[in-house]
């Protein structure tokens, strides 16, 4: 089974990702982030290094999918590989931070990919507003995400929105999370508990 949890900087995917693998003993796959060979210097420069950081993401996103069609055990994922494309490629492109011909040779790249690319069967999509994730990543605390502006975030909320709307390739579940706080409060991990129980019974019968 393939479980994803989806969402904006900062909405809480890696935090919850970590306490689902731990309490349903599935194996977790993290995005590339400490060791991510581009991702300080696209901050500092997106424009310079967005096409970059793009076929980055894309190929460690793949290999991530690769594995787990062949391992065939219980994995929850840190973000999809549809993001990549639909949510940060295509915004950078509205931003012109990626040229028209940088946005067509990636999105060449990501058709060819998608082929091989089986949806998650559930995906959980973690929604937030804009000021709870300035919050949130300010708390977590990466420098070079200092530079992270509330413009990019809405537009990137904006792209979350319009993709889950019109997301039909397998189950989804939508947790507003602003207003609850699943790392202290073990009522609130309980509530999305609940949710995703309901979801993994329809998937079993
Ligand atoms: N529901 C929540 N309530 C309180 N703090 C949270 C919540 N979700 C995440 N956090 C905190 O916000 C920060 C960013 O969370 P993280 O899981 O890294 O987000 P993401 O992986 O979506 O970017 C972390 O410091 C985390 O502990
Ligand atoms: N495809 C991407 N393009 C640009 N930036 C990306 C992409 N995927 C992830 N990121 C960034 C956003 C954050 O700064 C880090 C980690 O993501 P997070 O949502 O905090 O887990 O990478």
């Amino acid at each position: 089974m393939h479980i994803a949890v989806t969402g904006n900087i900062g909405a809480g995917k890696t935090t919850l990702t970590t306490m689902l693998a731990k309490h349903y003993g599935w194996d977790a796959q993290f995005e590339d982030v400490d060791h991510n060979p581009y991702l300080e210097d696209f901050y500092a420069d997106m424009s310079k290094w967005s096409f970059a950081l793009q076929i980055y993401f894309l190929g460690s996103r793949f290999r991530q999918v690769k594995e787990i069609r062949e391992s065939g055990e219980n994995i929850i994922q840190d973000r999809t590989i549809y993001e990549d494309a639909h949510i940060f490629a295509e915004n950078l492109n509205d931003m012109k931070l990626l040229s028209d011909r940088d946005f067509k040779n990636y999105a060449s790249l990501f058709d060819l990919m998608k082929t091989f690319v089986s949806a998650p069967d559930l995906l959980i999509y973690l929604k937030s507003d804009v000021p709870n994730l300035v919050k949130k990543i300010y708390k977590r605390g990466r420098e070079y995400e200092a530079s992270i502006s509330i413009e990019y975030l809405s537009k990137l909320n904006q792209k979350y929105e319009k993709w889950i709307s019109s997301y039909t390739e397998g189950k989804l579940l939508i947790i507003e999370v602003d207003n609850l706080d699943f790392v202290e409060k073990p009522e609130d991990f309980g509530f999305i508990l609940e949710k995703i129980d309901a979801e993994l019974n329809g998937l079993f019968k």
